[in-house]
């Protein structure tokens, strides 16, 4: 590793995977998540307000029922002067000022609190999802930015697919959890709503059906240890299944190629049986959950019968308050179950919570100057490595004591074998890693001096593999840069040949390109690749040259391209086919990371060394068919 790179950078990003979900409730979590739903605070205050009224709606409803219409309507005897909270006075203006019979201003009064309810119900639901889905694509663009500017020495490391998972699984995961603390929030405020109304009416019977609610969490507790288990079970099947499903399509030649369908299939079955018997283990008892919950209710109206009874011929309760009671029975055990069911999610989130943070906090980043130096607007081109040691990881070393220098407008090979450096050395030049200070130059100006973004402009980079992204043509060539009009993009197609093909395209340079341009054949992606880096116009080009065969008549057009993009500019060509690069002003020879001759073509046969071995290797390869090396 280069000594530029800071110790932190060392730190272990495998540390967290599934088995996160094991860990407890984090408040400190939460309270981080906030942050991201702190600017619809607005919108989260009004879902609270609307959920309190919701909530005294759902009361409201049953003390009409109990205290105005049996203790005030139909048994006024038995009324002892418990509280009403207004609804006897409002039954009986409601009554007066409709002239109707009080019985039908209750049932009036009466739909008017349950559509209230439903009201106030449904803006809880929409102002808590708003200010949830806000945050969360807050945060989901965070993360994607955060994780876009992270260095490719970061890449290395942590496994992309990992990281999707937190951007997709891992937030969804957290709309569940703020999704079901809504849940909650809309079960325990009608709870504590009715256990208020409870005790102001009789809170001796109040206790007594109180005492049922430690059977309800235990029975929840119980439901909460197996259920986890077999959760666990489903999702680890679930995941098996999806990386099965991932791993074969995405491979689907080699495993049709080797005929490995039957074994895919017999393999994939068997998890698929897994998960059934998880799913089915999970249905049963969840079965069990639901009526035992839906029992305790009944023991608990049971309990009120009993209870309540005793004290309405005591004359202690009105009958319409144990009637009251019985309607708010419900309202007692619902939060529990309620618990019962998120208490799962609330968990699973904990984990997706810290993955996400976890990935936020991965610090890792290219080391950028304190006060970037320009490069000059007429840049000449010229590129210096001096004495350039580096390697990926620490104790490992890649290039050793790279020195050579480019002369402005110099057309360069660099040739090795394979492992031997060649790709590292221009990823360096492009600043995807840090290098130590003074080891690569542009125009005499330190690399580690200048902003990665500006060497990225200036040095044109074309890949092994030209990576389309889902769009047109002219937007794969123009990758998004405004500077680069469609006639700019039309012109560099013409230039590299590219511009025929792409006009027998169904909608020519409008055509969308499939995922990982499979409309495309190997040549075209080439061709295209050279549009694309000649639209941008770098002053410096590398070219890591493709090393798959192509046919003569496409490697002539690819050649031609070549010298076409390499006219005129500092070009670095890493090449695999020696045939391709004899008319390069001068060769390197890299061996293990070290630079083992320079030279033009000529020079280099002349000395008998490492170049002359392997340009004869592959002459002596069959006439017509190049060998790479
Ligand atoms: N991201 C990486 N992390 C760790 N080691 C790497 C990484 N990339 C390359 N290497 C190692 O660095 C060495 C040089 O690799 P590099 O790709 O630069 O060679 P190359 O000459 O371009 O090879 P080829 O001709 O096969 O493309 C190899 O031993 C390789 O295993």
């Amino acid at each position: 590793m280069s000594d530029a790179r800071p110790e932190k950078k060392t730190r272990d990003y495998t540390i967290f995977d599934d088995e996160m979900e094991t860990r407890g409730f984090d408040f400190g979590l939460i309270v981080r998540l906030m942050r991201w739903m702190r600017p619809y605070r607005r919108q989260g205050l009004i879902a609270l307000v609307f959920v309190l009224l919701a909530a005294s709606a759902a009361v409201l409803a049953p003390v009409v029922v109990s205290r105005v219409v049996v203790d005030g309507i139909l048994l006024p005897t038995s009324d002892a002067g418990a509280p009403d909270f207004g609804q006897k006075a409002l039954n009986a203006f409601l009554s007066s000022l409709l002239d109707l019979h009080p019985i039908v201003a209750a049932c009036i009064l009466y739909g008017v609190w349950t559509v209230l309810w439903a009201a106030f119900g449904h803006g809880f639901r929409v102002m808590l999802a708003r200010t949830v889905l806000n945050g969360l694509r807050d945060l989901r663009r965070d993360l994607f930015a955060h994780l876009e500017t992270r260095p490719s020495s970061f890449y290395d490391r942590v496994a992309v697919g990992r990281v999707m998972t937190r951007l997709t699984n891992d937030i969804e995961t957290l709309f569940e959890l703020l999704a079901g603390f809504g849940v909650l929030l809309g079960e325990f405020v009608p709870f504590f709503v009715a256990v208020s109304i409870m005790l102001a009416l009789n809170p001796t019977l109040t206790f007594e059906l109180m005492l049922l609610l430690p059977l309800a969490a235990l029975a929840t507790w119980a439901f909460r240890i197996v259920s986890r288990q077999v959760y666990r079970g489903i999702r680890s099947t679930m995941s098996r299944l999806n990386e099965n499903l991932q791993e074969n399509l995405s491979g689907i030649e080699v495993v049709q190629l080797y005929g490995r369908e039957e074994i895919n299939f017999q393999r994939y079955t068997g998890i698929n049986e897994e998960n059934r018997e998880q799913e089915n283990l999970a249905v049963r008892i969840e079965s069990y959950y639901g009526p035992a919950m839906d029992s305790m209710a009944f023991l608990a109206m049971a309990a009120i019968i009993w209870f309540g009874g005793q004290h309405v011929f005591e004359g202690a309760a009105t009958l319409g308050s144990v009637i009251l009671f019985a309607q708010f029975a419900d309202m007692m055990f619902r939060p529990i179950v309620a618990m019962g069911e998120q208490w799962n999610v609330v968990f699973r989130a904990m984990a997706s919570c810290e993955r996400i943070f976890q990935a936020l906090d991965w610090d890792e980043a290219l080391k950028e100057p304190e006060e970037p130096k320009p490069l000059p607007k007429d840049l000449k081109g010229q590129v210096t490595f001096n004495h350039l040691t580096f390697g990926y990881t620490p104790g490992t070393t890649i290039l050793k004591d790279v020195s050579f220098d480019i002369k402005p407008g110099e057309r360069i090979a660099i040739v090795g074998p394979t492992g031997s450096g060649k790709t590292s050395l221009i990823r360096l030049l492009c600043r995807f890693y840090d290098v130590p200070a003074n080891s690569i130059l542009i125009d005499g100006i330190d690399i580690m001096d200048v902003m990665p973004s500006e060497i990225r402009q200036r040095v044109g980079v074309v890949l092994q593999d030209f990576h389309i992204f889902s769009g047109t043509v002219y937007d794969n060539i123009a990758l998004g840069n405004p500077a680069i009009t469609r006639e700019m993009a039309r012109e560099a197609a013409r230039l590299v040949h590219a511009d025929p093909f792409i006009r027998t395209l169904p909608q020519g340079y409008d055509t969308m390109l499939t995922e990982r341009g499979r409309n495309l054949s190997h040549g075209q992606r080439q061709l295209l690749a050279f549009a694309r880096v000649l639209a941008m116009n770098p002053e410096v080009l590398v070219l890591d040259e493709a090393t798959a065969s192509i046919d003569t008549e496409t490697e002539l057009v690819i050649q031609d391209a070549l010298s076409k993009v390499t006219q005129g500019r500092t070009s670095i060509i890493i090449a695999h086919r020696l045939q391709t690069i004899r008319e390069a002003d001068r060769i390197v020879v890299l061996a293990g990371g070290e630079v083992r001759e320079i030279g033009s073509h000529d020079e280099l046969i002349a000395i008998g060394g490492l170049y002359k071995t392997l340009y004869e290797l592959q002459v002596q390869d069959v006439a017509g068919t190049s060998k790479n090396i």
